[in-house]
């Protein structure tokens, strides 16, 4: 890794604003897709035997009660507490976020409002490909609990040994998911957007997973919604002289080790930091366990970039739009004014970025590849819908005929402005 200039910078390599511009994965999603609403369950048995290396035609896709009582014996007490206490936290900062119905009577007599309702039934995909994600699975439910929804599905791709880990199971019960297949992939996608012999198609697809989980939601889109575009996991720190190699490097490597297609990026205008932060990386990666994903993530989409001043710095962040943005800097909440286009911020350098993936409350599904431009934190509101309440009197009515029917005849809908009238005929 060397260090670049920012006017030397390719963003287009670091941003991997792309995620529709792989055509041949983006065809092989397609035909995933194809061929899971063709053949159903069949064709998902044969993915999985392709993609997870399991054959489940005897166990079936769905996790019995059986299973999710056995998980509970085989995790730890001390897992049990930290995974409740996590759960707590989340639920305690989504609690915050709930709106209700309102209904605003009028002078006149009528009343204007908007019902908040949860959606029915919604889809959350738990990554499970190289590694297992039961902070996933809490961050997913939870809120969709908050929000009140009824059936709470759960997919995610199964071991080579055809379950699903114990902690996963575990977490999915903790949290109220009503139902769990072990289906991952693109082909998990399909099956919740346009259901199968036995699972029922969803409402909504929330959660992250890798690029074929991505674009497959992405393709689903308008059969149902989905949540946003939460693919490879990123990270930008900013830091000013203040910053500590060792833990910069750290806090870098907890992103990259996800996927060999996340990004750890360090932007800094203190030459000094840049360089021993380049060689704690080298240094962590000896002995990480996940090191071949780090390091190629690192060397592929990672970065040290120099700039002039942490303005500059700012700027570039708002630019590329990071999933995590970590400010380790000596006044971290003088610069939080300046945020716009991040997933989420962590200030200061007692707030690595895993106390946001496990632990503090708010949601870890974050928007990626650019789309924090645009898409929020996976959030309570994404789990509901809203209906428009119109309740007008005759007194509101009578005093609005005149100009609703005026606006009517002036869109030649001649219809419209007799349906308003014929209330004042006789
Ligand atoms: N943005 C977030 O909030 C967030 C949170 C957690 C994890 N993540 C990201 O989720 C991702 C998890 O990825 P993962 O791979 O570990 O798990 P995954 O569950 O997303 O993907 C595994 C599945 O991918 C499919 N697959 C693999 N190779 C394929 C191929 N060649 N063709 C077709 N399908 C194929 C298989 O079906 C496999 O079961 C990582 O990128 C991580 O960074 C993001
Ligand atoms: N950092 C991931 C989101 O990009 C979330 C996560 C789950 N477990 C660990 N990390
Ligand atoms: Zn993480």
């Amino acid at each position: 890794m060397r260090i670049e200039n920012l006017n030397e910078l390719d963003l287009n390599r670091l941003t991997r604003k792309s995620y529709g511009d792989d055509e041949t994965l983006e065809q092989r999603v397609a035909e995933i897709i194809k061929l899971v609403q063709k053949d159903g369950e069949e064709a998902i048995y044969k993915l999985t035997e392709e993609f997870d290396h399991v054959n489940l035609r005897q166990s079936g896709l769905q996790v019995t009660a059986e299973e999710i009582q056995e998980a509970y014996n085989n995790v730890s007490e001390n897992y049990l507490r930290a995974l409740r206490t996590a759960k707590a936290n989340i639920l305690s900062y989504h609690e915050k976020q709930k709106r209700t119905s309102w209904l605003e009577p009028n002078l006149d007599g009528s009343v204007l409002g908007q019902l908040l309702l949860p959606l029915k039934r919604v889809g959350i995909y738990v990554p499970g490909g190289t590694a297992s994600y039961p902070s996933s699975v809490l961050m997913n439910a939870l809120p969709a609990v908050v929000a009140g929804v009824e059936e709470i599905v759960m997919v995610s791709p199964p071991r080579t040994d055809g379950t699903l880990l114990p902690e996963v199971l575990v977490a999915a019960a903790e949290a109220g998911v009503t139902e769990v297949y072990k289906v991952g992939g693109a082909q998990g996608i399909a099956a919740l957007a346009y259901g199968t012999e036995t699972i029922f198609p969803v409402d909504k697809i929330t959660g992250p997973g890798n690029i074929y989980v991505t674009l497959a939601k992405k393709q689903v889109f308008g059969t149902v919604d989905i949540d946003m575009l939460a693919g490879p996991s990123e990270i930008l720190i900013l830091v000013d002289e203040t910053g500590r190699p060792e833990e910069l490097a750290a806090d870098l490597l907890s992103q990259a080790e996800h996927d060999r297609l996340a990004s750890a990026i360090l932007v800094s205008s203190n030459q000094e930091i840049l360089e021993k932060t380049i060689a704690a990386v080298e240094r962590q990666l000896e002995d990480l366990p996940r090191a071949e994903i780090a390091r190629a993530s690192w060397e592929t989409y990672g970065a040290a970039v120099l700039v002039s001043s942490l303005q500059e710095g700012m700027d570039l962040a708002n630019k590329i739009a990071p999933e995590h943005f970590e400010l380790v800097v000596e006044e971290p909440f003088s610069w939080l004014g300046q945020v716009r286009n991040v997933g989420a911020v962590f200030l200061g350098r007692y707030s690595p970025e895993p106390v946001g993936d496990y632990f503090a409350g708010p949601n870890h599904v974050l928007p990626t590849g650019g789309s924090a431009r645009f898409y929020s934190p996976l959030n309570v509101d994404m789990f509901m819908k809203k209906v428009s309440v119109i309740g007008y009197s005759e007194t509101a009515l009578k005093r609005d005929a005149q100009q609703i029917a005026l606006l009517a005849r002036s869109e030649g809908l001649e219809a419209h402005a007799r349906a308003v009238e014929a209330r004042f005929k006789d």
